[in-house]
């Protein structure tokens, strides 16, 4: 049984806090940051970059070390000290936070960060399960070389607009779906005009009902 789902987590607003802040608490942060999350570290050190955006104003700080019975109150607690019993303690006394990181065990972890490609319309996204994230890093290369993303991001690109028009027509339910299939076939989307080969389909498909 794989006990995984993998999905796209809406983390912007939500109170995220990080306990640690050296390298790795460095990439979770930046990471949660960007996505809009309100972050806080709790740690006795920051590294370069960190320091940064906390003079920036981007995270809160709270300097200190932290005791293992210590209870949160946050939407994603992420552990990234390199102390492996006071994670184990933490995540014990904080049964109440349902999405647990845990740095330094992929398998005691509640998430885990997948490796990506990222294109406006479409992200490609892998993981090794942890078995080997440098692995996992070449394979960056093999996976990019192989697909064709920027056309794939084109076509979506176009399939977004496409798609909106389809759903806000006046057509019936069965035809937007007949539509809708058109438009991701081979032939529509190498043909000449494809965009404005949608309005004629629409405009053929609404004059015949
Ligand atoms: C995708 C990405 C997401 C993220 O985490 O941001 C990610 N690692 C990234 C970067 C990165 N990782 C490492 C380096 C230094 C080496 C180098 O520079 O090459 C760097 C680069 C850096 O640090 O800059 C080495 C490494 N990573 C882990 C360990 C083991 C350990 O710590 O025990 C070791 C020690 C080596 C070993 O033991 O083999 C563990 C994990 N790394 C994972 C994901 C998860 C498994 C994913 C999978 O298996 O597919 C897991 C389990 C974390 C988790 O999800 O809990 C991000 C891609 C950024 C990009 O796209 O470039
Ligand atoms: N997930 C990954 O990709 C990955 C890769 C390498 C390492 N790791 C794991 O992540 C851990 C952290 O790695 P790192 O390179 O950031 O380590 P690091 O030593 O650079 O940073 C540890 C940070 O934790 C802080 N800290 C220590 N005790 C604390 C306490 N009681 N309360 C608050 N903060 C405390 C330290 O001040 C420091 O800022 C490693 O020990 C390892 O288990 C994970």
């Amino acid at each position: 049984m794989n006990s995984l789902i993998h999905v796209s987590l809406k983390v912007k607003n939500k109170k995220v806090m990080i306990v640690g802040g050296g390298k790795i608490a460095e990439r979770q942060v930046k990471r949660f940051m960007n996505a809009g999350s309100s972050v806080l570290v709790i740690s006795p050190s920051l590294t370069e970059r960190l320091n940064h955006w906390w003079n920036q104003g981007n995270i809160q700080w709270q300097q200190r070390e932290v005791s293992s019975t210590e209870s949160f109150q946050c939407d994603i607690l992420c552990l990234v000290t390199n102390n492996h019993s006071l994670h184990h303690l933490l995540q014990l006394n904080n049964q109440h936070v349902s999405i647990i990181y845990r740095a330094d065990d992929y398998s005691l972890s509640d998430i885990g960060f997948m490796n990506k490609i990222e294109e406006k319309h479409f992200t490609v996204a892998w993981t090794t399960h942890g078995a080997s994230p440098i692995y996992a890093k070449i394979l960056k290369n093999d996976i990019e070389e192989r697909l064709p993303l920027r056309k794939y991001d084109s076509d979506l690109a176009f399939l977004e607009k496409a798609r909106n028009m389809i759903k806000e027509s006046t057509l019936s339910e069965n035809l937007k779906w007949e539509c809708l299939n058109e438009i991701c076939t081979k032939e529509f989307l190498e043909s000449e005009n494809r965009s404005e080969n949608v309005h004629k389909l629409l405009l053929s498909l609404q004059a015949k009902h």
